[in-house]
This record gives C-alpha cells, sequence and structure tokens, in this order.
C-alpha cells in the first residue's frame, strides 16, 4: 500500500479569541460562524496559542495532531532539504483572520529576540495577503510610528493606557483586496475593522500588547510575554516611520512579479528568510514542498504524485513534501501558495 501522505483538505480551526471576527471567515469557507470570537483560523498549523497549546493547532482527519503527524513522518511531510535547515518544524504559520474590530497596537519579537529572551529560533515577522475589506474602496491598517517614540513615552503610554495618543502617533495605511503586506518583527501595527487577510508567520504566537484597555485580557499581566515590561518593550520597533516607507510595505497585485512557473511572488525578497507565497492558476506545476494552500477564487483539480482533489474557492489544503510535483487545472482557479522559507536560507534577525 502507498503510505505516502497526500494533500488533504483542512476544515476551519478556530479557537475563541479576545477580539471579535469570523463571519468572513465563514462567508469565504461557505459554513455557519460559530460565534462571533473566533476571528482567526489557524491552517496546517504546529503551534498552540501561548496560553494554551492545545489550541490553534491543526488535527488531521485521522485525528491526529500535525505536530503528533509531522514528528512520526518529518522527511515525507518536509523534505530532506527543510529538516536539514529548519529541522522538524513546519517553519510556517498560516491564518484567515477577519478583523470584526480594530485589533489592539502590538509587536511581535524578531528571531534575536525571541533566541536571547524566549528560547526560541523563530520569532514573528509575518505577511498579510488582503481578501476582502468591508469598504470595497479599501479598508486601514497602522504600520509603524510617524516620529521616533523614546522609551519612556512608550512605557507611559502603555502603563496609562493612552490609546488615542498611540492611535495618533502611527501611520493609518490604505489597503485594497488584493494587496500584501510585509510586517516586519518590531513594528507597532494594528489591523482596523473589516480588513480580511490571509496571514503567513513564522511558528509562533508571540505578541507584546502595547494596547489592551477595552479588551478581555488584562495586557499589563499577560502582553509582556511574562518578560516584564523592561525586556518586553526591548522588541518594539520605536524609530520614525515614514509614511512612505510604512506605504512600501504594502505591495500591489501588479507589482508581483510573475515567475518562470507562471505564479506571482507575493512577497518582498525581505520576506524570504521567514515565508514564501505565491499566486497560482490553472496549468502552474509547483516542485515538491511542504505547503499550505488558500483556494481564492474558482474551482478545479489538484493533481499530485499518484492522485488528484477536487479544490474550490474558500478551501485550505495541506500540502505534504511527499505528494511529490503538484499542478493546478482549473480556470478561473486563483490560488495562494504558502511555503516555508527556502531550505537554503541562512539566519535573520
Ligand atoms: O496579525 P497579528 O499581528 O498576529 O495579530 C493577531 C494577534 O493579535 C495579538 O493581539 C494576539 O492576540 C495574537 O494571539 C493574535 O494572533
Amino acid at each position: 500500500m502507498d503510505r505516502r501522505v497526500r494533500p488533504l483538505p483542512l476544515p476551519a480551526n478556530q479557537p475563541r479569541h479576545f477580539y471579535r471576527g469570523g463571519s468572513s471567515i465563514a462567508r469565504f469557507r461557505g459554513v455557519r460562524p460559530p460565534d462571533d470570537r473566533r476571528p482567526e483560523d489557524w491552517v496546517g498549523s504546529a503551534t498552540g496559542r501561548i496560553d494554551d497549546a492545545s489550541a490553534g493547532v491543526t488535527v488531521l482527519p485521522d485525528g491526529r495532531p500535525l505536530p503528533d503527524a509531522v514528528a512520526a513522518d518529518p522527511a515525507g511531510w518536509l523534505g530532506p532539504a527543510h529538516l536539514r535547515r529548519w529541522g522538524p518544524s513546519t517553519a510556517l504559520l498560516v491564518k484567515l483572520l477577519d478583523a470584526g474590530q480594530r485589533l489592539p497596537v502590538h509587536c511581535h519579537p524578531s528571531r534575536e529576540f525571541a533566541r536571547a529572551h524566549l528560547g526560541s529560533a523563530f520569532g514573528k515577522t509575518e505577511a498579510w495577503l488582503v481578501l476582502e475589506t468591508a469598504d470595497p474602496d479599501g479598508g486601514w491598517v497602522r504600520l509603524g510610528f510617524r516620529d521616533e517614540i523614546p522609551e519612556e513615552r512608550l512605557r507611559v503610554w502603555s502603563a496609562e493606557q493612552d490609546v488615542g495618543a498611540m492611535l495618533s502617533a502611527t501611520n493609518l495605511v490604505r489597503v485594497r483586496p488584493g494587496d500584501a503586506v510585509l510586517i516586519p518583527a518590531g513594528i507597532p501595527h494594528s489591523i482596523d475593522a473589516g480588513v480580511f487577510v490571509v496571514e503567513l508567520q513564522e511558528p509562533t504566537d508571540f505578541s507584546v500588547m502595547l494596547e489592551w484597555k477595552g479588551f478581555a485580557p488584562d495586557g499589563d499581566e499577560t502582553g509582556h510575554l511574562k518578560l516584564g515590561w523592561d525586556v518586553a518593550l526591548q522588541c518594539v520597533d520605536r524609530r520614525a516611520w515614514t509614511p512612505d516607507e510604512a506605504a512600501a510595505l504594502v505591495r500591489t497585485r501588479d507589482q508581483m512579479p510573475v515567475t518562470g512557473e507562471g505564479a506571482r511572488r507575493v512577497l518582498p525578497e525581505a520576506a524570504d528568510p521567514f515565508f514564501r507565497a505565491e499566486l497560482a492558476g490553472d496549468g502552474t506545476v509547483f516542485s515538491p514542498s511542504f505547503a499550505v494552500l488558500v483556494v481564492l477564487r474558482g474551482e478545479g483539480e489538484l493533481r499530485f504524485d499518484g492522485g488528484s482533489q477536487r479544490v474550490r474557492s474558500g478551501q485550505t489544503v495541506l500540502v505534504p513534501y511527499d505528494a511529490g510535483p503538484t499542478s493546478l487545472h482549473g480556470r478561473g482557479l486563483d490560488v495562494l501558495r504558502c511555503l516555508p522559507p527556502a531550505p537554503e536560507e541562512t539566519e535573520a534577525g
């Protein structure tokens, strides 16, 4: 019998969260929303929530949590080159995120900070591909402080929860469906209500919360990753980001170059040490890799070594290395293929 792992369509995996959202995920998937506190769908996740390691992890159709399945056959899931470079970690976390309300201003640690203070080889650099905005003209995200903020001022803003000051200090950046946004580690950011994205990240749940007023968890207790504010605030990028620099973190579909295989490279090279993403359609052939597919539009077929699988918009599919070369077939198919960093990637902060 052929024991190789095959591509697996995944159901929604939406741990309860402290902020509202989830209806766009349900609409995208064509299912009913469980309740309005399910704003994130963790797809092909071997990562648990920081406050509850059992939440967030993907459970496969055979009942096994993804980390157990990968541990049992790391080469089959990840391939030999990935395994040599990244070990048995998938090195990738993908989420659908539907902001039903504005997210609190927060930031994520770099690898360097995570290694020094959190015992982790991964920080949480991330990127978004915007799927929808409630207003068809676009939605808003907040990226980076416009002026350099002295540490002491940041400390006061956070201690006093001076949300007005924090928000007015950040760049407000317009995003439209189809745009991709790279969020470098450290940059303070927030997504406004009505923005629905696919998110690629390093496989951790590390957030330093600058804002928590009006949200359920007491950020003063939980927002500093148990490091204390003196250390946690060291991971915040307090530098000035000019409006142009902040806007340059956004890439429109036209700015995504077409690769030799006919796919569009979604993210800039600066993202390569952390994850890769491409938009592909009918006729695209991919070389073997662990991957998470999000079918954005259309329907058709995903062919792989030894079989094929029907795919349609709203589906997410987990692809193991062992599926071999894969290809997409179907007119109007638009698929986001999320990949871990390449095995040849070297260190990045
Ligand atoms: O899109 P990012 O920046 O990861 O924001 C979403 C993240 O928000 C933070 O406030 C934390 O609650 C994380 O658990 C959550 O995943």
